[in-house]
C-alpha cells in the first residue's frame, strides 16, 4: 500500500479531534471526509477505517509508541508508525515518520500482547468489570470478537422490495450481497462501500442495520393492527422495522425524551413509505399516563452500556465511564417500572439493550418480575446474543407477557 501524505495528514488531523478534544468519531470522519471533493472511494474509506483503526487499538498503540495524553502531532505520527508496522506496511521517508523504530515496536507489541487488557487495548476498569460479569473464558472471547471491524449489514425493507430484488437492484451499483441464515430481511455485504448514495437507499428499500438488532422487532411477535408502543425509539431503526413487521397497519407510537431524534425517525420513516406510525416526545410523565393500559405491544429498548456495540463505536472504551453504567441501570429499572403500565392485560412487551453485561439484562428482567410492578407480568423467554458466538453486536431481549 502506497501512503499518500494528504489522506494521512486527515487522519492525524481526526485523531487531534477524538484524542484531545473529545469529539465523536463518527462526527469527526464526516467532518475530515468534506476537506477535499476531489477524494474517491478508497481515498475515503482509507481516512474513515484507520482512523477508526487507532481509535480502537489506542490504549496499545500509545503503550507501544509511548504517547501521552495530551497527544502532540509528534505523539499522533508515532500512532500512526505503530499502525503501519503492525501491519507491514511501508514507512515513506517522510520528516514527521522518520527513525521508526520497527524493531522495538514489533517486540514490545509481542510482550504486551500477552496482557488482556492491553492486547484488547480497554481501560483496566471495563476489563475488571467484563471479567467479574462474563467469568474470563467469555469475557476473554467477547471482547476480542468485539474488536473486530463490524460487518455492513442491511434490512430490506419489506415494505417496498423483497430481499431477492434488493440484492438484484444493488449488484446493478456494483454492490455485491449475501444472504444470512436466521436472519430473514437481511443481507451482508461483501466488500465495505457507501451505500447512503445508492438510489435504492434513498428509495427507501433498505436501511443500515446490525444483524443482532434486526433479531429484536420480531421477538415482540407484533400483528397487523394492533397497538404499538416503542418507548425508547431514538432515530427508530427498530421502530421501522416494526411498521414493515405490521404491514403498515394499525398504530405504532414511538416515544423518546429526544425531539431531536424522534425528528431523525420522521425522515427515515418517509423515506421507508411508513404511515402507520406517530411520535410523541417525552416532555413529562402525563406522556407514559396517558397510554397506561393501551398498548397490545410494547419495546423497551433501553439505554445501555453499549458494551455490545464496542465494534461500530470503538471510541466508547475512552469515553465511557463505571459511574455512568451505574447510573443507566437505575434509568433501567425506572423504565421497566414505569413503562410497562403502558401495556394492555394480555399484552407483551419486548425488554432489549446492546450490552452483554448480565446486570443490564437478565438481572434487570429478574428485579423487576420481583418488584411489586412486576406481578402481573410472566416471563416467556430471553436471548442473549453474544458477538463471540455470533459475529454481530451483542444484545439481550428478554420477551414478558401481561397477565389477563
Ligand atoms: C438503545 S437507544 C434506542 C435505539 C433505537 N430504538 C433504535 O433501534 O435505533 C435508547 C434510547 O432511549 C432513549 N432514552 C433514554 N432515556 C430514556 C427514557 N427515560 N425514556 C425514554 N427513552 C429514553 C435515548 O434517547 C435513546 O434514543
Amino acid at each position: 500500500m502506497r501512503l499518500h501524505r494528504n489522506l494521512v495528514f486527515a487522519v492525524i488531523d481526526a485523531l487531534n479531534m477524538i484524542f484531545n478534544e473529545g469529539e465523536y468519531a463518527d462526527k469527526v470522519i464526516e467532518k475530515v471526509l468534506r476537506y477535499d471533493k476531489r477524494w474517491g472511494a478508497r481515498d475515503r474509506g482509507f481516512i474513515a477505517e484507520t482512523t477508526y483503526d487507532i481509535v480502537r487499538w489506542k490504549r496499545l498503540y500509545t503503550e507501544i509508541a509511548e504517547a501521552h495524553e495530551p497527544y502532540t502531532r509528534p505523539h499522533l505520527f508515532r500512532l500512526f508508525t505503530v499502525w503501519c508496522v503492525l501491519r507491514g506496511i511501508r514507512i515513506p521517508d517522510w520528516k514527521q515518520l522518520e527513525d521508526t523504530p520497527e524493531r522495538r515496536i514489533k517486540g514490545r507489541f509481542d510482550e504486551l500482547s500477552k496482557i488482556r487488557k492491553f492486547r484488547e487495548s480497554i481501560p483496566d476498569w471495563m476489563d475488571e468489570l467484563g471479567e467479574k460479569s462474563l467469568g474470563d473464558k467469555r469475557w476473554t472471547k467477547e471482547i476480542a470478537a468485539l474488536n473486530q471491524q463490524a460487518d455492513v449489514i442491511l434490512r430490506t425493507n419489506i415494505l417496498k422490495i423483497q430481499k431477492e430484488q434488493l440484492q438484484a437492484f444493488l449488484a446493478k451499483d456494483e454492490i455485491e450481497t449475501e444472504t444470512l441464515e436466521g436472519y430473514p430481511d437481511a443481507l451482508r455485504l461483501k466488500e465495505r462501500k457507501n451505500v447512503f448514495t445508492t438510489e435504492a437507499f434513498k428509495d427507501g428499500l433498505f436501511e443500515v442495520q446490525d444483524a443482532s438488532s434486526q433479531l429484536v422487532a420480531p421477538f415482540l411477535e407484533v400483528k397487523p393492527g394492533q397497538r404499538v408502543i416503542d418507548a425508547c425509539a431514538g432515530a427508530g431503526g427498530k421502530t421501522l422495522h416494526l411498521a414493515s413487521q405490521m404491514e403498515n397497519k394499525g398504530q405504532l407510537i414511538a416515544l423518546d425524551i429526544y425531539e431531536s431524534k424522534l425528528k431523525k425517525l420522521k425522515i427515515r420513516a418517509r423515506r421507508n413509505g411508513i404511515h402507520n406510525f406517530e411520535t410523541r416526545a417525552i416532555d413529562s410523565t402525563k406522556v407514559i399516563k396517558k397510554l397506561h393500559g393501551s398498548a397490545d405491544r410494547l419495546l423497551l429498548d433501553a439505554p445501555c452500556s453499549g458494551l455490545g456495540v464496542l465494534r461500530r463505536n470503538p471510541d466508547s472504551k475512552w469515553k465511557l465511564e463505571p459511574e455512568f453504567i451505574d447510573r443507566i441501570m437505575g434509568v433501567q429499572q425506572d423504565i421497566l417500572q414505569n413503562y410497562s403500565k403502558m401495556l394492555k392485560k394480555g399484552g407483551q412487551l419486548v425488554y432489549a439493550t446492546c450490552s452483554i453485561l448480565p446486570q443490564e439484562n437478565t438481572e434487570q428482567v429478574k428485579k423487576f418480575l420481583a418488584s411489586e410492578a412486576g406481578q402481573e407480568f410472566e416471563f416467556v423467554k430471553e436471548k442473549n446474543v453474544y458477538a463471540s458466538e455470533s459475529g454481530f453486536d451483542g444484545f439481550y431481549m428478554a420477551l414478558l407477557k401481561k397477565n389477563n
